[in-house]
C-alpha cells in the first residue's frame, strides 16, 4: 500500500486491537457496560478533532484524510457489549450478526483507506459487501480454528440448532472428542466460510491497484487455515490450526501475480 495508506490501516488496527483488548486483554474481568461506553464516547471525540492519546490521535488523522464513517468503528464496541453478554448463538443469524460486529467492520472500516479503483465498473455497494464478506469469513475461520481454546473459557461460537441437527451438545464440545458427527458438522462450517471467501475474492480486484496485494495475500493466508484444519481431522479442539512459514511465503507471489488482475471496464469487455 502507499505509506499514506499503510500509517491509516495501521491506525485503524490499533483502535481495533484496543477494542479487542477491553474484552479478551488482561484487564477484561473489570470491563463494564460502562466502561465501553466510555470508550465509544472517547470514539466521538477522537471522530470531532478531540483525540484523547496519540493512537486515538492517529486515527483522528486517519478520518481527516480518509471518509471512515463512525458506525462500524461504534458497531465494534457493540460486538465487545455483545460478548460479555453472550456465550452461546441460537442459529447462524444470531452468530453472522456478532460477526459483523466484531469483523465485518473491519472490512467497512478498510475499504474507504483502500480505494476503490477509479477504473472499477462495480458499484460501491457490491465492494463493500466484499469487504464484508471478508470479514465474516475471517472471523468464521477464527472461531473454527479456536473451537478448544474459546470452550476452556465456556464460549461456544457456533449454531446451536446446526449442532442439534448432528446430534452433538455442549457437552461433546467440552469433552472435546473428534467424531464422525462432528467432522460432518466440520465440513459444513467449513464450506461456508469458503464461500464467503469466495464472495470477498471477487471485490479484491476493483480495489485500488497498490491495495490488492495485501489484501489478496491475507485472504489467501486465512483461508488456508480451513485448509489446515481438514490436515488436522478436524481436530480443533486440542490442535492449533496454522499455516507454515514455507506456505505463507509462497502465498505472497500467488497474491501478487492475482493482484495484477484489474477491475472489468468497459473496455476489457468488449476485447473478448
Ligand atoms: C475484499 C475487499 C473488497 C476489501 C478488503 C476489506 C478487508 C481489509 C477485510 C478484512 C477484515 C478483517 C481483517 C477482519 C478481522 C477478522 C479477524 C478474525 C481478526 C482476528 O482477530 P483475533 O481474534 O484477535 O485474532 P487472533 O486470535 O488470531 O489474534
Amino acid at each position: 500500500m502507499t505509506p499514506e495508506r499503510r500509517r491509516a490501516i495501521w491506525a485503524i488496527y490499533v483502535w481495533c486491537r484496543r477494542t479487542d483488548e477491553l474484552v479478551d486483554g488482561p484487564n477484561a474481568p473489570h470491563i463494564t457496560p460502562t466502561a465501553l461506553d466510555r470508550w465509544e464516547a472517547r470514539l466521538e471525540d477522537l471522530f470531532n478533532g478531540r483525540p484523547f492519546d496519540m493512537l486515538d490521535a492517529a486515527l483522528a488523522n486517519t478520518v481527516n484524510k480518509f471518509p471512515v464513517n463512525i458506525q462500524p468503528f461504534k458497531d465494534m464496541i457493540e460486538g465487545m457489549r455483545m460478548d460479555l453478554r453472550k456465550s452461546r448463538y441460537k442459529n447462524f443469524d444470531e452468530l453472522y450478526l456478532y460477526c459483523y460486529y466484531v469483523a465485518g467492520t473491519v472490512g467497512l472500516m478498510s475499504v474507504p483507506v483502500m480505494g476503490i479503483a477509479p477504473e472499477s465498473l462495480a458499484s460501491t455497494e457490491s465492494v463493500y459487501n466484499a469487504a464484508l464478506a471478508l470479514g465474516i469469513a475471517n472471523q468464521l475461520t477464527n472461531i473454527l480454528r479456536d473451537v478448544g481454546e474459546d470452550a476452556q473459557r465456556g464460549r461456544i461460537y457456533l449454531p446451536q440448532d446446526e449442532l442439534a441437527q448432528e446430534g452433538l451438545s455442549d457437552e461433546d464440545i467440552f469433552s472435546g472428542k473428534v467424531t464422525d458427527k462432528w467432522r460432518n458438522f466440520m465440513k459444513k462450517q467449513i464450506k461456508r466460510a469458503r464461500m464467503l471467501f469466495h464472495e470477498a475474492e471477487k471485490g479484491v480486484k476493483e480495489l485500488n491497484a497498490s491495495s490488492r496485494w495485501p489484501v489478496s495475500a491475507s485472504l489467501m493466508l486465512y483461508k488456508q487455515i480451513l485448509d489446515e484444519i481438514e490436515a488436522n481431522d478436524y481436530n480443533n479442539f486440542t490442535k492449533r490450526a496454522y499455516v507454515s512459514k514455507a506456505k505463507k511465503l509462497i502465498a505472497l507471489p500467488v497474491a501478487y501475480v492475482r493482484s495484477l488482475v484489474a477491475p472489468s471496464t468497459i473496455s476489457s469487455s468488449h476485447r473478448n
